[in-house]
């Protein structure tokens, strides 16, 4: 695509005589010169549906002589975007990180700006602080592109679904590790040369660790457990598990028992011991039946299950990441905030923090399936089976290692017991419960190894 220079006061054919929306850009890097191509592109489009012109009055990015594409006047360019939000009625934050992304933001609300950001560590550590701050101002704050990129899933979240009583929010919201693991499952790569090839590819960052730690996912998961449950939710109160340990081996023997595995963002409204209500949010592998609907996210695509009281069960798919389809959520938020500048209105404000409480990560109940290698002597299975249920563990199937398994036993000694890999997969039950069992399991005679631990989900 030809690069064309963006001009200070982008045309706008379809526009009114009404006076110009001033937009300010913090960030021109993968997702902001997205922005500044559909600023310009469909400038006369934006204008007829806000009603007024968009004028882009500065982009403020780190370095200000970078080549930049599309083009950007140099004139719009700026270092200093302090001073850049103060004379803006919509400012647009795609800079990322947490400083000086908040207090930019916050200067923004208090000159009276609306502000549009696609930050979701930011939200996720100190999203109130935003929220509030904007409320107090009442001015428009909007974060589509902050979970599941181009994906419409924030705004039905936070006003369609306000009416209902969301009980569940399940899905993959990070398609660097859904492109891995996928990879993985296709072709038998490693997990690290599936990262490899996710870097080369530019979905995961040069240091892929928000991604495959699963700090990317668990702020996406803190941000829509706040609005799903109208109460804060913090990056911190998720329970999180990345990828870094599932293996080549994991994955075909998922496949060999009709599961796929996926990197899984869980938010529950249950009841805590004390009988009191609360939510419980965590990100972790899990493997999920070849029959779900999540199986079949492929690539670095996306998916994510609401399930309300009234409305059901509800999907949201597509694509999560990438400069083009975020910024196709960030477009959608500026015409929002402008349409507010130039009709009035105001978008939906978060100021009933509080209510709920986040339950610790072993009140959550899941399943679990159990690969381990035991002496293949009589009475293994029956002292197994036994620690599962002293702790209150219902097994819903046991299998055996066929021959031709492809993960092979430990090697025994010659005098050794033969080695049988044991398969098991319980019925629900409480983390904590589950965790303990496995414990127990490790601890026994005949236990040569426990080879790997997966929850189960979406059965
Ligand atoms: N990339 C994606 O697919 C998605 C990203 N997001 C979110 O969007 C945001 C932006 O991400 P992305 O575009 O990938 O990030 P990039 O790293 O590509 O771009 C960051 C931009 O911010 C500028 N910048 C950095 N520090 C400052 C500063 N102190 N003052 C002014 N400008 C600064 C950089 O300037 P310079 O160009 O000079 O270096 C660059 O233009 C993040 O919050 C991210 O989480 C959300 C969904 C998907
Ligand atoms: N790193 C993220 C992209 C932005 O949200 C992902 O892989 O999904």
């Amino acid at each position: 695509m030809t690069a064309e220079p963006v001009s200070p006061t982008s045309p706008a054919p379809g526009a009114t005589d009404r006076p110009a929306v001033r937009v300010a850009l913090l960030g021109c890097g993968v997702v902001g010169s997205e922005v500044v191509r559909l600023l310009t592109t469909q400038a006369s489009d934006l204008a007829a549906r806000v009603g007024a012109p968009l004028e882009l009055v500065g982009v403020a990015v780190r370095d200000v002589d970078a080549p930049r594409d599309p083009v950007v006047d140099r004139a719009l360019l700026t270092a200093d975007a302090e001073a850049l939000v103060a004379k803006a009625d919509v400012v647009v934050e795609v800079v990322g990180g947490i400083e000086p992304a908040r207090g930019l933001l916050l200067r923004a609300i208090e000159h009276g700006a609306a502000v549009v950001t696609a930050n979701k560590a930011l939200l996720a550590e100190d999203g109130p602080t935003l929220y509030q701050a904007a409320d107090a101002a009442a001015v428009d704050l909007y974060f589509e592109a902050a979970v599941a990129g181009a994906i419409p899933l924030v705004r039905p979240v936070r006003e369609s679904l306000t009416g209902d009583r969301v009980h569940r929010v399940l899905g993959i919201v990070n398609g660097t590790t859904n492109y891995v693991l996928d990879r993985m499952a296709t072709d038998g790569l490693e997990l690290a040369d599936a990262v490899a090839e996710a870097q080369a590819l530019g979905y995961a960052e040069a240091d892929p660790t928000a991604d495959v730690e699963g700090f990317d996912a668990a702020a996406k998961a803190a941000i829509l457990a706040s609005l799903a449950f109208h109460t804060r939710v913090s990056i911190d109160d998720v329970d999180r598990q990345g990828i870094m340990q599932i293996t080549a081996d994991d994955v075909a023997w998922a496949a060999r028992t009709g599961h796929v595995i996926k990197l899984l963002a869980i938010a529950d409204r249950r009841t805590g011991e004390d009988g009191a209500e609360g939510v419980q949010v965590r990100v972790h592998p899990a493997l999920v039946p070849l029959s779900h609907p999540l199986a079949g996210v492929r690539g670095a695509f996306n998916a994510v299950f609401v399930e309300a009281d009234a409305a059901g069960e509800l999907m949201f798919y597509g694509r999560g990441a990438g400069g083009a389809p975020t910024a196709s959520a960030v477009l959608g938020d500026v015409v929002s905030a402008a349409r507010h500048r130039v009709h009035g209105g105001r978008g939906p404000a978060e100021s009933w923090y509080a209510a709920l409480p986040v339950l610790p990560a072993e009140s959550a109940r899941t399943r679990y399936q159990v690969r381990l290698d035991v002496d293949d002597r009589p009475g293994v299975l029956a002292h197994v089976s036994a620690v599962l249920a002293e702790h209150g563990v219902s097994i819903e199937a046991v299998r055996q290692t066929p021959a031709d398994a492809p993960a092979e036993p430990a090697v025994e000694a010659d005098d050794a017991p033969g080695v049988a890999r044991l398969v098991i997969t319980t019925h629900e039950a409480p983390e904590a419960a589950l965790a303990a069992t496995v414990a127990a399991i490790r601890d026994l005679d005949a236990v040569r190894e426990v080879v790997s631990v997966l929850r189960v989900e979406g059965a």
